[in-house]
């Protein structure tokens, strides 16, 4: 039987980006995923959109798991004020650990960083790891270079057009949370998938 999304990994900057539209869309993420009862999680730092982020979901509320390596505690200013935070050896078992938590997983603005955890997850789902939902929400339409790369792939011959379909571009927070509400959570991902990454 499947159930309802209980958590959901934010992937976004540790900068707060050019625009206005990037800050409030964190913190709109935030405050939306508190006030549906869902968990968050995310990289664990307090600086930029992600401790935007994490803080909007404390002020509301909500339960968050900030996930760090050690040697980004200092560099990212770990968050100290959330409700769990996960300290890891490496960046790849942080994101696994993300990867683990979350039933699915959303993209807000963010840089070098946040795209190599799009991609991953994507690319994770592409090759049938895991089956969770990935919304990439495109605030002030910040990811439009990156959707173009990704049907650029397609109309190059490098991707399926069904790989470009396991991502949905969601075109702001609203809309994104609206679609996590009424998703349910995968029930395929195993042990197995996990011991695959
Ligand atoms: N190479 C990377 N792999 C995974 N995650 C990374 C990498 N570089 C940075 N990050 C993390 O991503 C977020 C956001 O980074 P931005 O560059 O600000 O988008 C941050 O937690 C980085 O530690």
């Amino acid at each position: 039987m499947s159930a309802r999304i209980a958590s959901v990994a934010v992937f976004c900057g540790s900068r707060f980006g050019s625009l206005p539209a990037y800050r409030e869309a964190a913190e709109s993420m935030g405050a939306g995923l508190a006030q549906a009862g869902i968990h968050l999680i995310y990289g664990g730092g307090y600086v930029g959109l992600m401790g935007a982020v994490a803080d909007a979901a404390i002020e509301a509320g909500g339960k968050v798991t900030g996930i760090i390596p050690e040697f980004l505690e200092a560099r990212e200013v770990m968050h100290r004020g959330i409700t769990e935070l996960v300290v890891t050896k490496s960046m790849h078992t942080r994101k696994q650990r993300m990867f683990t938590d979350a039933d699915a997983f959303a993209i807000l603005p963010g840089g070098f960083g946040t795209f190599d955890e799009m991609m991953e997850i994507i690319t994770w789902k592409q090759l049938q790891l895991h089956s969770k939902p990935i919304l990439i929400v495109n605030v002030a339409n910040w990811a439009d270079p990156a959707i173009a790369m990704l049907d650029a792939a397609v109309s190059q011959g490098f991707a399926s057009p069904e790989a470009r379909m396991l991502v949905k571009i969601m075109p702001d927070v609203p809309s994104a949370l609206a679609e996590l509400a009424g998703m349910k959570r995968s029930s395929r991902e195993t042990a197995s998938s996990v011991a695959h990454l």
